[in-house]
Protein backbone atom coordinates (compact mmCIF):
# COMPACT_ATOMS: atom_id res chain seq x y z
CA UNK A 1 0.00 0.00 0.00
CA UNK A 2 1.30 3.12 -1.06
CA UNK A 3 2.54 5.34 1.86
CA UNK A 4 0.06 8.58 3.15
CA UNK A 5 0.70 11.66 1.58
CA UNK A 6 2.50 13.96 4.39
CA UNK A 7 1.10 17.15 2.18
CA UNK A 8 -2.17 17.43 0.41
CA UNK A 9 -4.46 19.36 -1.35
CA UNK A 10 -7.89 19.54 -2.50
CA UNK A 11 -9.39 21.66 -5.29
CA UNK A 12 -7.92 24.63 -4.17
CA UNK A 13 -9.13 28.13 -5.34
CA UNK A 14 -7.56 31.58 -4.82
CA UNK A 15 -8.53 34.63 -5.91
CA UNK A 16 -6.81 37.46 -5.13
CA UNK A 17 -9.21 40.86 -5.69
CA UNK A 18 -7.97 42.62 -8.87
CA UNK A 19 -8.07 46.33 -7.72
CA UNK A 20 -8.85 49.71 -9.12
CA UNK A 21 -11.78 47.86 -10.88
CA UNK A 22 -9.44 45.09 -12.62
CA UNK A 23 -10.89 41.44 -12.07
CA UNK A 24 -9.75 39.15 -9.82
CA UNK A 25 -7.12 37.42 -10.02
CA UNK A 26 -7.44 33.26 -9.93
CA UNK A 27 -4.23 32.20 -8.99
CA UNK A 28 -5.28 29.08 -7.88
CA UNK A 29 -8.18 27.22 -9.90
CA UNK A 30 -9.34 23.85 -8.11
CA UNK A 31 -5.24 22.62 -7.48
CA UNK A 32 -4.97 19.55 -6.29
CA UNK A 33 -2.12 17.53 -5.20
CA UNK A 34 -0.47 14.70 -2.68
CA UNK A 35 3.26 13.89 -1.61
CA UNK A 36 4.12 11.41 -0.27
CA UNK A 37 6.65 11.95 2.71
CA UNK A 38 10.49 11.36 2.71
CA UNK A 39 10.79 12.51 -0.82
CA UNK A 40 11.59 15.73 -2.81
CA UNK A 41 9.14 17.19 -4.83
CA UNK A 42 9.25 19.30 -7.12
CA UNK A 43 6.12 22.45 -7.82
CA UNK A 44 7.33 23.06 -11.34
CA UNK A 45 5.45 25.80 -13.36
CA UNK A 46 6.33 29.43 -14.93
CA UNK A 47 6.57 32.92 -13.71
CA UNK A 48 2.70 33.60 -12.51
CA UNK A 49 1.81 29.74 -12.59
CA UNK A 50 0.77 30.20 -8.66
CA UNK A 51 3.16 27.96 -7.16
CA UNK A 52 3.86 30.38 -4.51
CA UNK A 53 0.02 30.98 -3.73
CA UNK A 54 -0.01 26.84 -2.92
CA UNK A 55 3.30 27.14 -0.87
CA UNK A 56 1.80 30.15 1.13
CA UNK A 57 -1.27 28.49 1.78
CA UNK A 58 0.06 24.83 2.57
CA UNK A 59 2.44 27.33 4.68
CA UNK A 60 -0.37 28.49 6.41
CA UNK A 61 0.89 32.24 5.14
CA UNK A 62 -2.31 32.27 3.26
CA UNK A 63 -5.92 31.06 3.43
CA UNK A 64 -7.72 29.58 0.29
CA UNK A 65 -10.79 31.44 -1.22
CA UNK A 66 -12.31 27.53 -0.91
CA UNK A 67 -10.86 24.16 -0.89
CA UNK A 68 -8.71 21.79 1.60
CA UNK A 69 -4.83 21.36 2.68
CA UNK A 70 -3.16 18.78 4.98
CA UNK A 71 0.01 18.92 5.81
CA UNK A 72 0.84 15.78 8.18
CA UNK A 73 -2.58 15.19 7.98
CA UNK A 74 -3.58 18.28 9.67
CA UNK A 75 -5.68 20.81 8.33
CA UNK A 76 -3.91 24.24 7.22
CA UNK A 77 -6.61 26.56 8.60
CA UNK A 78 -7.87 24.43 11.60
CA UNK A 79 -4.86 23.16 13.12
CA UNK A 80 -2.67 26.10 11.79
CA UNK A 81 -0.07 26.01 14.76
CA UNK A 82 0.43 22.66 14.94
CA UNK A 83 1.20 22.54 10.95
CA UNK A 84 3.54 25.75 11.93
CA UNK A 85 5.27 24.13 14.22
CA UNK A 86 5.77 20.79 12.23
CA UNK A 87 7.32 22.54 8.80
CA UNK A 88 10.15 24.92 7.91
CA UNK A 89 9.44 27.43 5.11
CA UNK A 90 12.53 29.11 2.98
CA UNK A 91 11.05 32.48 0.97
CA UNK A 92 12.87 33.19 -2.06
CA UNK A 93 14.04 36.58 -0.14
CA UNK A 94 17.06 35.67 2.36
CA UNK A 95 15.37 35.29 5.83
CA UNK A 96 18.78 36.31 7.39
CA UNK A 97 19.27 39.35 9.27
CA UNK A 98 22.64 40.75 7.86
CA UNK A 99 23.80 42.14 11.18
CA UNK A 100 23.63 38.99 12.76
CA UNK A 101 26.25 36.27 12.17
CA UNK A 102 25.18 32.91 10.69
CA UNK A 103 25.42 31.20 14.07
CA UNK A 104 23.64 34.17 16.10
CA UNK A 105 21.11 34.30 13.19
CA UNK A 106 20.16 30.38 13.76
CA UNK A 107 20.55 30.98 17.79
CA UNK A 108 18.06 34.05 17.59
CA UNK A 109 15.78 31.48 15.07
CA UNK A 110 15.81 29.26 18.12
CA UNK A 111 15.05 30.79 20.46
CA UNK A 112 11.68 32.03 18.65
CA UNK A 113 10.70 28.32 18.13
CA UNK A 114 10.98 28.29 22.18
CA UNK A 115 14.10 26.42 23.00
CA UNK A 116 15.91 27.60 25.86
CA UNK A 117 19.61 28.98 25.80
CA UNK A 118 21.93 25.84 25.96
CA UNK A 119 19.30 23.81 23.20
CA UNK A 120 19.88 27.12 21.08
CA UNK A 121 23.32 27.09 21.32
CA UNK A 122 23.50 23.53 20.60
CA UNK A 123 20.84 23.54 18.00
CA UNK A 124 22.72 26.42 15.62
CA UNK A 125 26.39 24.34 16.68
CA UNK A 126 24.73 21.76 15.18
CA UNK A 127 23.28 23.14 11.71
CA UNK A 128 26.94 25.10 11.55
CA UNK A 129 28.32 21.68 11.49
CA UNK A 130 25.77 20.30 9.30
CA UNK A 131 25.57 22.83 6.91
CA UNK A 132 29.71 23.38 6.65
CA UNK A 133 29.12 26.61 7.68
CA UNK A 134 31.90 26.99 10.39
CA UNK A 135 34.34 29.01 8.75
CA UNK A 136 31.72 31.85 8.18
CA UNK A 137 30.05 31.08 11.22
CA UNK A 138 30.92 34.34 13.04
CA UNK A 139 31.21 36.51 10.26
CA UNK A 140 27.83 39.24 9.41
CA UNK A 141 25.31 37.14 7.26
CA UNK A 142 25.54 40.00 5.32
CA UNK A 143 29.11 39.21 4.02
CA UNK A 144 28.57 36.16 2.53
CA UNK A 145 28.49 34.59 -0.86
CA UNK A 146 25.12 33.68 -2.19
CA UNK A 147 25.50 30.26 -2.05
CA UNK A 148 26.53 30.10 1.54
CA UNK A 149 23.44 32.68 2.66
CA UNK A 150 21.73 30.80 0.87
CA UNK A 151 23.01 27.48 2.71
CA UNK A 152 21.59 29.29 5.59
CA UNK A 153 18.33 30.12 5.09
CA UNK A 154 17.82 26.52 4.58
CA UNK A 155 19.93 25.94 8.21
CA UNK A 156 17.51 28.75 9.46
CA UNK A 157 14.14 26.85 8.06
CA UNK A 158 15.30 23.34 9.82
CA UNK A 159 16.11 25.15 13.26
CA UNK A 160 12.64 23.61 14.07
CA UNK A 161 13.28 19.75 12.74
CA UNK A 162 10.54 19.72 10.82
CA UNK A 163 8.53 17.21 9.11
CA UNK A 164 8.21 19.12 6.09
CA UNK A 165 10.62 21.68 4.28
CA UNK A 166 9.00 23.94 1.95
CA UNK A 167 12.00 25.81 -0.16
CA UNK A 168 10.46 28.58 -2.19
CA UNK A 169 13.14 28.86 -5.51
CA UNK A 170 16.30 27.84 -3.48
CA UNK A 171 18.68 28.05 -6.17
CA UNK A 172 17.49 31.15 -8.21
CA UNK A 173 20.44 33.36 -8.62
CA UNK A 174 22.80 31.37 -7.26
CA UNK A 175 25.95 30.30 -10.04
CA UNK A 176 26.10 27.07 -11.80
CA UNK A 177 28.54 25.46 -8.46
CA UNK A 178 26.61 27.07 -5.81
CA UNK A 179 23.76 25.70 -7.21
CA UNK A 180 25.63 22.10 -7.58
CA UNK A 181 26.37 22.09 -3.95
CA UNK A 182 22.57 23.09 -3.11
CA UNK A 183 20.97 20.52 -5.22
CA UNK A 184 23.38 18.11 -3.04
CA UNK A 185 22.69 19.21 0.09
CA UNK A 186 18.57 18.88 -0.65
CA UNK A 187 19.17 15.66 -1.89
CA UNK A 188 20.75 14.57 1.61
CA UNK A 189 18.31 16.33 3.71
CA UNK A 190 15.76 13.86 1.93
CA UNK A 191 17.83 10.87 2.28
CA UNK A 192 19.32 10.79 5.21
CA UNK A 193 17.00 12.97 7.94
CA UNK A 194 13.77 11.09 6.11
CA UNK A 195 12.03 15.11 5.42
CA UNK A 196 9.53 15.77 3.07
CA UNK A 197 11.03 18.09 1.00
CA UNK A 198 9.12 20.09 -1.37
CA UNK A 199 10.56 22.90 -3.57
CA UNK A 200 8.97 25.15 -6.16
CA UNK A 201 11.03 25.82 -9.04
CA UNK A 202 10.79 27.10 -12.43
CA UNK A 203 14.65 25.61 -13.39
CA UNK A 204 12.76 22.34 -15.71
CA UNK A 205 16.70 21.18 -14.62
CA UNK A 206 16.51 21.28 -11.18
CA UNK A 207 13.05 19.31 -10.98
CA UNK A 208 14.63 16.82 -13.12
CA UNK A 209 18.07 16.41 -11.25
CA UNK A 210 16.48 16.39 -7.65
CA UNK A 211 12.95 16.03 -7.38
CA UNK A 212 11.69 12.09 -7.09
CA UNK A 213 8.21 13.13 -7.95
CA UNK A 214 6.80 16.93 -9.64
CA UNK A 215 3.59 18.31 -9.80
CA UNK A 216 3.31 20.85 -13.28
CA UNK A 217 1.67 23.64 -12.49
CA UNK A 218 0.30 25.99 -14.97
CA UNK A 219 -2.27 28.76 -14.42
CA UNK A 220 -3.39 27.65 -11.37
CA UNK A 221 -4.02 24.04 -11.95
CA UNK A 222 -2.08 21.18 -11.69
CA UNK A 223 -1.45 19.62 -15.93
CA UNK A 224 1.01 17.00 -14.64
CA UNK A 225 2.18 15.01 -11.84
CA UNK A 226 4.64 11.81 -11.26
CA UNK A 227 8.21 11.39 -11.29
CA UNK A 228 10.40 12.71 -13.70
CA UNK A 229 10.97 9.31 -15.52
CA UNK A 230 7.68 8.43 -15.63
CA UNK A 231 6.27 11.73 -17.09
CA UNK A 232 8.86 11.45 -19.35
CA UNK A 233 8.04 8.08 -20.66
CA UNK A 234 4.62 9.15 -21.32
CA UNK A 235 5.92 11.09 -24.48
CA UNK A 236 7.26 8.11 -26.50
CA UNK A 237 9.58 8.47 -28.97
CA UNK A 238 12.79 9.95 -29.88
CA UNK A 239 14.06 12.80 -31.61
CA UNK A 240 16.76 12.51 -34.03
CA UNK A 241 17.89 15.76 -35.82
CA UNK A 242 20.33 15.94 -38.88
CA UNK A 243 21.73 19.09 -40.38
CA UNK A 244 21.79 19.11 -43.82
CA UNK A 245 24.64 20.99 -45.97
CA UNK A 246 23.29 23.13 -48.96
CA UNK A 247 20.55 20.99 -49.69
CA UNK A 248 18.53 20.73 -52.97
CA UNK A 249 15.18 20.61 -52.28
CA UNK A 250 14.35 18.27 -55.22
CA UNK A 251 16.97 15.76 -53.35
CA UNK A 252 15.56 16.72 -49.65
CA UNK A 253 12.12 15.39 -51.34
CA UNK A 254 13.53 12.45 -52.58
CA UNK A 255 15.36 11.35 -49.39
CA UNK A 256 12.10 12.28 -47.53
CA UNK A 257 10.14 10.22 -49.27
CA UNK A 258 12.15 6.96 -48.61
CA UNK A 259 12.44 7.80 -44.54
CA UNK A 260 8.74 7.82 -44.29
CA UNK A 261 8.50 4.64 -45.79
CA UNK A 262 10.77 3.33 -42.70
CA UNK A 263 8.51 1.60 -40.09
CA UNK A 264 7.65 4.24 -37.11
CA UNK A 265 9.10 7.05 -38.47
CA UNK A 266 7.57 10.84 -38.79
CA UNK A 267 10.00 12.72 -40.61
CA UNK A 268 10.32 16.78 -41.65
CA UNK A 269 12.38 19.29 -42.77
CA UNK A 270 12.59 22.46 -40.98
CA UNK A 271 14.68 25.78 -41.13
CA UNK A 272 16.01 27.69 -44.24
CA UNK A 273 19.19 25.83 -43.76
CA UNK A 274 17.46 22.86 -43.60
CA UNK A 275 17.47 20.19 -40.96
CA UNK A 276 15.58 17.01 -40.81
CA UNK A 277 13.86 16.12 -37.71
CA UNK A 278 12.90 12.39 -37.21
CA UNK A 279 10.51 11.34 -34.84
CA UNK A 280 10.56 7.46 -34.02
CA UNK A 281 10.21 5.15 -31.06
CA UNK A 282 13.63 3.91 -31.09
CA UNK A 283 16.14 7.16 -32.50
CA UNK A 284 19.41 5.04 -32.14
CA UNK A 285 17.99 2.38 -34.41
CA UNK A 286 17.14 4.72 -37.01
CA UNK A 287 20.39 6.62 -37.45
CA UNK A 288 21.83 4.10 -39.83
CA UNK A 289 18.62 3.76 -42.39
CA UNK A 290 18.19 7.81 -42.16
CA UNK A 291 21.90 8.43 -43.10
CA UNK A 292 21.41 5.91 -45.98
CA UNK A 293 18.75 7.31 -47.01
CA UNK A 294 20.15 10.67 -47.69
CA UNK A 295 23.53 9.08 -49.17
CA UNK A 296 21.58 7.38 -51.70
CA UNK A 297 19.34 10.49 -52.46
CA UNK A 298 22.52 12.21 -52.34
CA UNK A 299 22.00 14.60 -49.97
CA UNK A 300 25.07 15.87 -48.04
CA UNK A 301 24.52 15.96 -44.20
CA UNK A 302 26.57 17.25 -40.86
CA UNK A 303 26.18 16.95 -37.38
CA UNK A 304 24.02 14.29 -36.21
CA UNK A 305 21.86 14.05 -32.63
CA UNK A 306 19.24 11.53 -30.81
CA UNK A 307 17.61 13.17 -27.77
CA UNK A 308 15.07 11.90 -25.37
CA UNK A 309 11.84 13.41 -24.75
CA UNK A 310 12.54 16.20 -21.94
CA UNK A 311 10.46 17.94 -19.72
CA UNK A 312 10.46 21.22 -21.67
CA UNK A 313 8.36 17.99 -24.12
CA UNK A 314 6.41 17.17 -21.32
CA UNK A 315 5.67 20.50 -20.26
CA UNK A 316 4.92 21.32 -23.93
CA UNK A 317 2.41 18.55 -24.41
CA UNK A 318 0.53 19.24 -20.57
CA UNK A 319 0.45 23.18 -20.98
CA UNK A 320 0.00 23.47 -24.61
CA UNK A 321 2.99 26.32 -24.65
CA UNK A 322 7.11 25.69 -24.76
CA UNK A 323 8.47 26.50 -21.36
CA UNK A 324 10.89 28.76 -22.79
CA UNK A 325 8.62 31.26 -23.36
CA UNK A 326 8.78 34.90 -23.12
CA UNK A 327 7.71 35.10 -19.82
CA UNK A 328 9.92 32.56 -18.41
CA UNK A 329 12.84 33.95 -20.20
CA UNK A 330 12.09 37.91 -19.07
CA UNK A 331 12.27 37.34 -16.10
CA UNK A 332 15.78 36.03 -16.16
CA UNK A 333 16.62 38.71 -17.68
CA UNK A 334 15.21 41.10 -14.93
CA UNK A 335 17.14 39.35 -12.02
N1 LIG B 1 -1.07 39.43 -3.36
C1 LIG B 1 -1.48 39.31 -4.62
N2 LIG B 1 -2.42 40.13 -5.14
C2 LIG B 1 -2.87 39.99 -6.41
N3 LIG B 1 -2.43 39.05 -7.26
C3 LIG B 1 -1.50 38.19 -6.82
C4 LIG B 1 -0.97 38.27 -5.48
N4 LIG B 1 -0.04 37.27 -5.33
C5 LIG B 1 0.00 36.61 -6.52
N5 LIG B 1 -0.87 37.15 -7.40
C6 LIG B 1 -1.13 36.68 -8.77
O1 LIG B 1 -1.50 35.31 -8.69
C7 LIG B 1 -0.93 34.57 -9.76
C8 LIG B 1 -0.06 33.45 -9.21
O2 LIG B 1 1.06 34.03 -8.55
P1 LIG B 1 2.17 33.16 -7.80
O3 LIG B 1 3.14 34.13 -7.18
O4 LIG B 1 1.54 32.16 -6.94
O5 LIG B 1 2.85 32.42 -9.02
P2 LIG B 1 4.27 31.69 -9.07
O6 LIG B 1 4.08 30.49 -9.92
O7 LIG B 1 4.80 31.48 -7.72
O8 LIG B 1 5.14 32.74 -9.83
P3 LIG B 1 6.61 33.22 -9.45
O9 LIG B 1 7.50 32.20 -10.08
O10 LIG B 1 6.66 34.56 -10.11
O11 LIG B 1 6.73 33.30 -7.95
C9 LIG B 1 -0.17 35.58 -10.62
O12 LIG B 1 -1.03 36.01 -11.64
C10 LIG B 1 0.10 36.70 -9.64
O13 LIG B 1 0.21 37.93 -10.33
Amino acid sequence: MPAAPVVEALDLVKTYPGGRGRPDVRALDGLTLSIPGGTVHGLLGPNGAGKSTTTRVLTTLARATSGVARVGGRDVVRDADAVRRSIGYVSQGTGADPLLSPRENLVMAARFRGLSRAASSDRAAALVDRFGLAEAADRGAGKLSGGTRRKLDVALGLVGTPQVLFLDEPTTGLDPEARAAMWAEIRRLAGEDALTVVLTTHYLEEADRLADGITIVDRGRVVAFGSPDALKATLEGDTLTVDLVEPTPDLVRSAVASITALRDVVVHVEGPTGRLVARTADGPAVVGPVIAALQAAGVRHGAVAVSRPSLDDVYLRHAGRSWTSADVASREVAR
